[in-house]
């Protein structure tokens, strides 16, 4: 993990994007940090200009506006080939027609890097990557998480300034997925190189990265650690766009002497109830994530009450998904769950309940 206080490597100011055309700019105004030694996630969904971040960094692409460093360097000066970044595509992109070894050396080849130096570089990176004995071996008789393997290796043996991952897990199975995760972090543990990958998949995001950009719209919403961004996300997109199952947000209306969601009762604690009514009547929107969630025998403070919808088994526990109105929210539970119709009482277990406002999806304070 990157010293917290490690000095920026890569630096991205004020960076802006726009492809021509009629359309908005793919990137408005991106500033980010990467320490030495970090691992960046760049989280967000499809087309909130993650891929296009990725390739300005690289050098495939040009920003219309904005500056990057790396190392301290202009990168505007540097062209795409002497950056000394390493690349692994969704795709793996690689030379079918060349073996293990052919594939992984090209880059050093590249760069005039041959003889020994050149056979020990692909030794190491292969040792990296715990792929010896395969060198031989063509892509097309590799598995997936494999040929992954080999792309990264590639991407390693020129000994980058920086490694950028594009969807690196997107093409494997669900299973094999996790397994690759565990080894990219662990390499990058292990080689300490400051890493950029770009996902969609909020799972792999805040398991992987030491901080994490949720992206939305070509803007950086919040740039934090995965802690952070879970247990304070800075608006209602962040918070329905990580966690799983995601924050659910529910509108909490004043209704005469108390308060409700979705025409079921709701009781409050004193400073949620003070931090509704600082909105002058106008609702909030309630975040609720699932692991703060539990039943109780009665309301009070901060309880919620609705009708058992259905439950699930998940092993060794159940999710009990409770209506609220329209709304479902699922409640966690290790005790036999209550069964269908039945009302409950779930508890908010949360010192600091997620509140917004429904008109911006700016987070509302509250003490
Ligand atoms: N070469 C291009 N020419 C014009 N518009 C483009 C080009 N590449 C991307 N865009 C547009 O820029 C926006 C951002 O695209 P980008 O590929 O960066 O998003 P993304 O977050 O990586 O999405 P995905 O996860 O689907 O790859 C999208 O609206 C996309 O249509």
């Amino acid at each position: 993990m990157a010293e917290k206080h490690a000095p920026d490597h890569l630096v991205i100011q004020k960076v802006m994007k726009h492809y021509g055309g009629g359309g908005e700019p793919a990137l408005k105004s991106v500033s980010l940090n990467v320490r030495k030694g970090e691992f960046l996630a760049l989280l967000g969904p499809s087309g909130c200009g993650k891929t296009t971040l990725l390739k300005i960094i690289a050098g495939l692409e040009k920003a219309t506006e904005g500056e990057m460093a790396l190392a301290g360097e202009g990168l505007d000066a540097i062209p795409t080939y002497r950056r000394d970044i390493g690349i692994v595509f969704q795709s793996y992109a690689l030379f079918p027609h060349m073996t293990v070894d052919a594939n992984i050396r090209f880059g050093l080849d590249m760069r005039g890097i041959k003889g020994k130096e050149a056979d020990d570089r692909v030794e190491e990176a292969l040792d990296l990557v715990k792929l010896d004995g395969l060198s031989g071996r063509m892509p097309n008789a590799l598995s997936g998480g494999q040929q992954q393997r080999v792309a990264l290796a590639r991407a390693l043996v020129i000994r980058p300034k920086l490694l950028l991952l594009d969807e690196p897990l997107s093409n494997l199975d669900a299973v094999l997925r996790k397994s690759v995760r565990v080894d990219i972090r662990e390499l990058h543990e292990r080689i300490g190189l400051t890493t950029v990958m770009v996902t969609h998949d909020q799972e792999e995001a805040m398991s992987m990265a030491d901080r994490v950009a949720v992206m939305a719209n070509g803007y950086v919403l919040q740039h934090d650690t995965p802690e952070t961004i879970y247990e304070h996300p800075a608006s209602a997109f962040v918070a329905t766009f990580v966690g799983s199952p995601p924050a659910i947000l529910l509108p909490v209306e004043k209704t005469g002497e108390g308060y409700g969601i979705g025409g079921t009762a709701f009781t409050p604690s004193r400073s949620l109830a003070a931090a509704i009514a600082m909105q002058n009547g106008k609702p909030v929107l309630l975040g609720l994530r699932s692991d703060r969630l539990s039943f109780a025998d009665e309301a009070g403070p901060l309880t919620i009450t609705g009708e058992v919808h259905s439950s699930e088994y998940i092993g060794g526990s159940w999710l009990v998904h409770v209506a609220l109105g329209e709304h479902r929210i699922a409640v966690p539970t290790r005790e036999r769950p209550p069964q269908f119709g039945e009302v409950a009482h779930i508890r908010i277990d949360e010192a600091e309940p997620l509140l917004f406002d429904p008109d911006t999806g700016a987070r509302v304070a509250h003490s």
